[in-house]
């Protein structure tokens, strides 16, 4: 099972230039989660601080004890193993073939035999629907095809935490559909804690379990999916419905002059009420995911301190769960 990632405090900077601070969130173990954010909030920069990669001034992240921002590199390095990376590109060499490049942390990392490797590398192609493509050279095949092909890479030491910045970034809407399922699928065979960071409205509204949002520096909130998809925030609000008019501007941010000129003009903005899709469930044949039974368990016992809005909208999910459940999902092994 996928282990918990607690993060307390972060600030990080470059220069003068604070990229984001004091975010603190806990990842649920074996759950999945969702940083959404507009380009430059430092999604990236996040993700890479959890790893170790960089290093915050202020903060921890602890990962099964250890701080991967304090400790020494011998402790982070360690820990570092727990971890499965899932690039934007995919990040393969483009002189071997599919098998190689997935193999590639196998025979970097392990002493395990070809023979041992072989049985790995199909097994996790199988998973991505890329069984029969590894004589395929990166060049060779399609973008959503490379997503796959990074995932299974970043699942062959056995992760207990995959971090996937931007998986759909490249994608047309229905390869990004068939990736959202897979994502789900890849969660309930492995139960790895999950974080995906998006820009992309239909993964963060129907993948994960939990989301939250950096603008302006600051998270602006983290929780179950719930409460980000019903809330009232303008910024969190102007962001699932890529509207122009809001806090967020073309560079990101605006200034107080045209923030205040928009409001003449548009009035204060008013958060319509938004349906919420359902959540995606395994696809057919698979069994139950276990991180969203335990999600739920945990956000029906704390249902009483989440906004009016989120308490609704988990209480009709539970209901449609009870009475029957979404449809069932398409396979996505084609895309
Ligand atoms: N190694 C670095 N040195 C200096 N500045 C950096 C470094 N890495 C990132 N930055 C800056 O940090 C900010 C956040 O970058 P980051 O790539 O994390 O944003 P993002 O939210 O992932 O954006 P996008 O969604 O467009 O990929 C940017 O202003 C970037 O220029």
């Amino acid at each position: 099972m996928g282990i918990e990632v607690t993060v307390e405090g972060l600030t990080m900077s470059f220069g003068s230039q604070t990229i984001w601070r004091d975010v603190s969130l806990t990842l649920p173990a074996g759950e999945v989660s969702v940083m959404l954010g507009p380009s430059g909030t430092g999604k990236t920069v996040f993700l890479k601080s959890l790893i170790g990669l960089l290093k915050p001034e202020k903060g921890r992240v602890l990962v099964d004890g250890v701080d991967m921002v304090g400790d020494s590199d011998r402790k982070v390095f360690a820990a570092r193993k727990k971890f499965g990376l899932m690039f934007q590109d995919g990040a393969m060499f483009g002189s071997m073939n599919l098998y190689d490049n997935i193999a590639f942390p196998l025979r970097e990392h392990t002493r395990k035999s070809e023979k041992e490797i072989r049985r790995i590398v199909l097994e996790r192609m199988d998973m991505v629907g890329l069984g029969g493509e590894e004589r395929k050279l990166p060049g060779q095949i399609s973008g959503g095809m490379r997503k796959r092909a990074g995932l299974a890479r970043a699942l062959v030491l056995d992760p207990q935490i995959i971090l996937c910045d931007e998986p759909d970034s490249g994608l047309d809407p229905v390869r990004t559909a068939y990736l959202s399922q897979l994502l789900i699928d890849v969660n309930t065979r492995t139960d790895c804690t999950m974080l995906i960071v998006t820009h992309n409205i239909e993964i963060a509204s129907t993948v994960p379990d939990n989301m939250g949002m950096l603008f302006r520096r600051d998270l602006v909130t983290f929780g179950p999916r719930e409460v980000l998809l019903t809330s009232r925030d303008p910024v969190v609000a102007q962001f699932l419905r890529g509207n122009r008019h809001g806090p967020i501007g073309m560079s990101e941010e605006k200034d107080a002059a045209t923030l205040a000129a928009e409001a003449e003009r548009f009035g204060s903005l008013k958060v319509r009420e938004m349906e919420i899709p359902p959540q995606l469930e395994p696809s057919p044949g698979l069994p139950e995911r276990m991180g969203a039974v335990r999600r739920s368990q945990r956000v029906m016992a704390n249902l009483h301190l989440l906004p009016a809005e989120a308490q609704e909208a988990i209480q009709n999910a539970h209901r449609r769960r009870s009475m029957g459940g979404p449809p069932p999902p398409v396979p996505w092994a084609s895309a």
